[in-house]
């Protein structure tokens, strides 16, 4: 009795290609919203291939919510993420909150992910980072040099990664620190077994001033891989490192320093009234005031832009059918005959 085989067509298995996304963190009913709107349409501007997440608290309102998926941003609730109880001094208080970044691990339908603050602009494509080697942190070196260091034995010895020759790293202090990054900007690829243990080492970190950003620092230490500085222009750099910066090779702009948040700039505080700075914050508006960039106009204009490719080649066709049947064919795109 020969075994009742059945064949079934075998599935034509494709395999997927690896998918990939932007991602911001979005907290609270303030106006880093803008920033966000501002960093989509500027990825956009670039043509990024991929598409932006935003990675929001419960707290932010319904209203943010919709301009965000108005602008072709696929948003994900998190749960936010505190780290335990502590006295520490934040450099900043609100940094409390960006402990809850680590949720963009759990993004795991994504294969590879660039993280971006809402208070950064992509001013030139970068889509090609998604290509770098996988089983690394990619990120850009920070600054030691702004006073909201001034509680680190780098910053009171004048030390700084970035001129690590101007003050050498005294041998009574220990080793000298290990390259430290700015966590406004990272590649990284998403894991649930390594958000678990983010969450569970966490439990177990005393906080530190740069909360999420030290710990990330800690945490990916011997994978990190510094990239150049044109990903991730942490704006203090301009005044403490010009010879490190080549402004008009900056791919990506960090509004971090102390008032050059653009939606929010004032021009009154230290180095805010550099020329450097007015040319940057003016580009950021540029983008964030152009309605062309606006997803529904950017859509639209793809439709109709379709829509007039479909009429042309319908038009052709038609023509093709006409002349076949010796129909009368009039060249549409050639100008009347006088
Ligand atoms: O009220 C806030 C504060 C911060 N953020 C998010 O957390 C990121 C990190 O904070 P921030 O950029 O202000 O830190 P900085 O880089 O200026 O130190 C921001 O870019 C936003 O994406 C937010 O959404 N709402
Ligand atoms: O929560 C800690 C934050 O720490 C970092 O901001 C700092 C850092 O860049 C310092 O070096 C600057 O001096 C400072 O101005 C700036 O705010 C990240 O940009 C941000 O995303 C977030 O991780
Ligand atoms: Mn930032």
């Amino acid at each position: 009795m020969a075994p009742n085989i059945t064949t079934t067509k075998a599935a034509t298995v494709t395999a997927k290609a690896p998918k990939r996304a932007y991602v911001t963190f979005l907290a609270g009913n303030g106006d880093y919203v803008k920033g966000v709107v501002g960093l989509a349409k500027g990825l956009r501007k670039v043509n990024s291939k991929y598409p932006l997440v935003v990675a929001l608290l419960p707290d932010v309102p319904e209203e943010h919510r919709k301009i965000l998926v108005d602008q072709g941003c696929i948003i994900r609730e998190i749960e936010p993420v505190y780290p335990p109880e502590n006295q520490t001094q934040f450099a900043m208080a609100y940094y409390v909150i960006n402990y809850s970044k680590l949720c963009i691990w759990e993004f795991v339908e994504y294969s590879k992910m660039i993280y971006l603050d809402g208070d950064i602009q992509v001013f030139d494509n970068i889509d090609h980072l998604f290509d770098m080697e996988d089983g690394y942190f990619y990120a850009v070196m920070d600054c030691f040099c702004e006073k909201t260091w001034s509680h680190t034995p780098q910053y009171k010895i004048g030390y700084c990664q970035q001129c690590p020759d101007k003050v050498q790293w005294p041998s009574q202090l220990g080793p000298k620190p290990p390259l430290y990054f700015n966590a406004g900007m990272f590649v990284y690829e998403p894991s649930l077994s390594t958000y678990e243990d983010l969450l569970t080492t966490l439990k177990v970190t005393p906080p530190t001033p740069f909360a999420e950003q030290d710990y990330l620092n800690m945490y990916f230490r011997d994978i990190y891989r510094p990239i150049p500085p044109i990903y991730n222009l942490v704006m203090a750099m301009l005044w403490r490192h010009p010879e490190n910066i080549e402004l008009d090779k900056a791919k990506v702009v960090h509004y971090c320093a102390a008032g050059s948040k653009p939606w929010r700039y004032t021009g009154k505080e230290d180095n805010m009234d550099r020329e450097d700075i007015k040319t940057l914050v003016a580009k950021w508006w540029e983008i964030y005031d152009d309605e062309s960039l606006d997803y529904n106009n950017v859509v639209a204009s793809g439709q109709a832009a379709e829509a007039d490719e479909d009429k042309q080649s319908g038009l052709q066709l038609l023509l093709a059918a006409l002349s076949k049947a010796g129909g009368f064919v009039h060249r549409i795109n050639a100008p009347s005959a006088a």
